[in-house]
């Protein structure tokens, strides 16, 4: 069982490039699922296998779940959770390129999986994802000061096109532990969404 506080960032490493490839292997799972037409006997054979692999996975339990964790050296680890987790193949597969101390961007790509309106990004992950990245700009990459979202204002301007996204994040100004922060999501035609958020770095 891993205990991240007592991991090296070398550990780590060696744990993410085992588990990585697993939810990459779902992901492509969901949207081979997503795109099949086939008949019984190869969606029966597929269900079989799949099951299978849920039992094998079944078999070796962890004993604790982390959302979340941190190492000696401060490095923070988004292991579950549905924002960008490692091993959680629901959470879109974001990589946050921190650009200067007050801004980021994403570049992604969300597929069938992600689909709400015909061809388009779902509209609540659109919203996950922008507050995925507005909350890790606000916190500024130090578990010293984690912001949550306080609140957060959405404008659609029209459908996100599924495919390549790109994200930003910049903070406009700070008062004391309220963040005031804007973002948005383009796609290849231009900006799709913005937003307005206000995060509160959160007590120690
Ligand atoms: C490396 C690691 C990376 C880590 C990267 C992490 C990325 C995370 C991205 C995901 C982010 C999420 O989804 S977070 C999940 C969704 N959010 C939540 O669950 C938050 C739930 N709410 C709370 O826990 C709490 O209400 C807080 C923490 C937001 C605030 O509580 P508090 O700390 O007691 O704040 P409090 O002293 O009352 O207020 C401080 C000031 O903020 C104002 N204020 C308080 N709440 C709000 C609010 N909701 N909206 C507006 N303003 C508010 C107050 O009026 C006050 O202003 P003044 O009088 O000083 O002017």
């Amino acid at each position: 069982m891993w205990d991240f506080a007592e991991m090296s960032s070398d550990e780590v490493a060696s744990l993410r490039a085992r588990y990585e490839p697993l939810t990459q292997s779902i992901r492509e799972l969901i949207d081979a699922a997503l795109h099949v037409d086939a008949d019984n006997q190869v969606v029966d054979q597929a269900k079989a296998q799949i099951d299978a692999a849920a039992e094998l996975l079944r078999a070796h339990p962890a004993s604790t779940r982390q959302g979340m964790a941190l190492t000696p050296e401060g490095e923070s680890i988004p292991w579950d959770n549905l924002g960008n987790g490692i091993r959680n193949p629901l959470a879109p597969p974001l990589v946050v390129e921190h650009t200067g101390p007050t801004s980021a961007r994403i570049d992604v790509e969300l597929g069938a999986a992600y689909e709400g309106p015909p061809g388009h990004v779902h509209g609540g992950y659109c919203a996950l994802v922008l507050d995925q990245i507005l909350g890790e700009v606000a916190s500024r990459g130090s578990i010293e000061t984690v912001a949550a979202t306080g609140t957060i204002s959405l404008r659609y301007l029209r459908p996100t096109k599924l495919g390549r996204l790109h994200v930003e994040a910049e903070i406009q100004r700070t008062e004391g532990r309220k963040i005031f922060i804007t973002g948005h999501i383009a796609d290849e035609d231009g900006t799709t969404v913005t937003a307005e958020g206000l995060f509160i770095v959160l007590r120690q």
